[in-house]
């Protein structure tokens, strides 16, 4: 297998330095001044005929004789703990080869994903999730508050091009077979921050509380009805028979509670994972010499990386400033739905899929055609044997490109006939 980090898998990771015995610390680094002796302990008289070993406890300050002078001394005095992953960064490489590009979709994803986070937090400032203020406070936000129209802006545009670039990341890394053995679970952990990245797009839609993205919702949760237990869940998010000010303040909790909540938590076991396993290389990239060396994580790959982000967030201005989205007229439940309603264009192949079915419970037949095409793409590190030793696996490739076309093809189409 062409992994950089073998070595560390190995077992040539970076020695990490041994936890001071307790009772005798040393210093952790060079330059740091030597820790004060602990005072022996005495040997307790035995009480009632039975031996007390003395409980051993470390020095609460070994280092309180420290004259230590470089930063990397007072640093690693202090975090001591977290010197072997600093170390462990230090020597972290990734390997170079003609696909390397598609490795940075992971990170620029992640950086969409912060600066939502930034700007949501801002937005929040001022805006207010109940039926009677969101499309006020909304329109607040675009013209009132000082940038106010720019936090926005960059909050919907970074929203699309997270979105995106989650996709580019998700089949870049079924083409380059990233899922086999043993990133089984990096890809698991992958399709559900798929699902919960689409749930922000899904939930943050109604948040401006607009006519378009209210009709939209109405359609959009009349969908999952049509299968058994359906109208239950669908009850549950609508908080009612129909889209309300109670679906409103749902839609609200789930965007900037319980969805932040799973991210973050699913991501840091994904990013835990990329750290465990490094960077993979494709199948037999390594046995026929097409690895063209190796470039240090930190800072090589990194400040690639952060070109990437950099890039990204110029777009993202460049398309606020040039293209901002429109604020669109305030829901009204009691008007008739405008023509063409449709939802956002990561959920328009879906969309084709239901209106293609449009024969008798054909919903339902295409919900079960989907649910069974997501799961078997969740778990294609299972199905995919030959991937996992490392044999090509033509076959799941003209699977992925199957699905590829397929999204592509229907996304076109909606496009065709709704327009954007
Ligand atoms: C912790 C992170 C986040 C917070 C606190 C947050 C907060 C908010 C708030 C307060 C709004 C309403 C203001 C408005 O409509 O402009 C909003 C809207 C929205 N959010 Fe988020 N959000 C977060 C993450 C995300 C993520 C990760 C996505 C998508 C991948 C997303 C997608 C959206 C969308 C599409 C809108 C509607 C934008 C519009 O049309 O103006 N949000 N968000
Ligand atoms: C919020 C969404 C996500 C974020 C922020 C994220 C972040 C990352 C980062 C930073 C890396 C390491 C760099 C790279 O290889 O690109 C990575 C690797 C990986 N990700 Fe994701 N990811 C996300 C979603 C997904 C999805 C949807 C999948 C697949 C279903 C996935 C599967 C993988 C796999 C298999 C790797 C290992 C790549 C390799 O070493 O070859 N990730 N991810």
């Amino acid at each position: 297998m062409a992994e950089n980090n073998e070595n560390a898998l190995a077992g040539n990771a970076p020695a990490k330095p041994k936890p001071a015995a307790p009772g005798a610390a040393k210093p952790a680094v060079p330059g740091a001044a030597k820790p004060a002796a602990p005072v022996a302990a005495k040997p307790e008289a035995p009480k009632g005929g039975v031996y007390k070993p003395p409980v051993e406890r470390p020095d609460p300050n070994p280092y309180k004789d420290s004259r230590c002078c470089s930063f990397n001394a007072w640093f690693a005095e202090r975090f001591q703990v977290l010197v072997p992953v600093i170390d462990y960064l230090k020597k972290k490489e990734v390997p170079k080869h003609r696909h390397s590009f598609w490795y940075y979709f992971g990170g620029l994803t992640l950086f969409f994903f912060l600066l939502q986070i930034i700007t949501g937090l801002l937005l929040l400032q001022y805006y207010k999730p109940t039926e009677a203020e969101a499309y006020a406070s909304f329109v607040f936000i675009q013209k009132e508050v000082s940038y106010g129209w720019l936090i926005r802006q960059v909050h919907a545009w970074s929203a699309n091009l997270m979105v995106f670039s989650v996709f580019i990341h998700m089949f870049s890394t079924f083409f380059l077979k990233s899922y086999r053995k043993p990133r089984e679970l990096m890809w698991l952990s992958g399709s559900v921050l798929f699902v919960l990245t689409l749930g922000f797009g899904f939930t943050g839609y109604l948040l401006p509380w607009n006519e378009i993205a209210y009709f939209a919702t109405q359609v959009g949760t009349e969908v999952p009805k049509v299968v058994p237990g359906g109208a239950f869940f669908v009850d549950i998010l609508r908080g009612g028979e129909q889209v309300t000010g109670e679906t409103l303040t749902r839609m609200f909790s789930l965007h900037v509670v319980l969805l932040p909540g799973l991210l973050l938590l699913l991501l840091s076991a994904h990013l835990l994972l990329v750290q465990v396993f490094g960077t993979s290389a494709p199948i037999g990239y390594k046995e026929s010499g097409r690895i063209k060396g190796y470039e240090k994580f930190f800072p090589t790959f990194l400040a690639k990386d952060a070109i990437g982000w950099i890039l990204g967030f110029v777009l993202i201005i460049y398309l606020a400033v040039v293209f901002p989205g429109e604020i669109g007229l305030k829901a009204d439940p009691l008007s008739p739905a405008p023509l063409g309603i449709k939802p956002e264009w990561y959920f328009w192949a879906q969309f084709l899929l239901l209106k293609d079915f449009s024969f008798e419970n054909g919903e339902f037949y295409a919900i079960i055609f989907f649910t069974v095409g997501a799961i078997f793409w969740a778990l294609v590190p299972f199905i995919d044997k030959r991937a996992s030793r490392e044999e090509k696996s033509p076959v799941f490739t003209i699977i992925g490109i199957l699905y590829l076309a397929a999204l592509l093809i229907n996304t076109y189409r909606v496009f065709a006939e709704y327009g954007l």
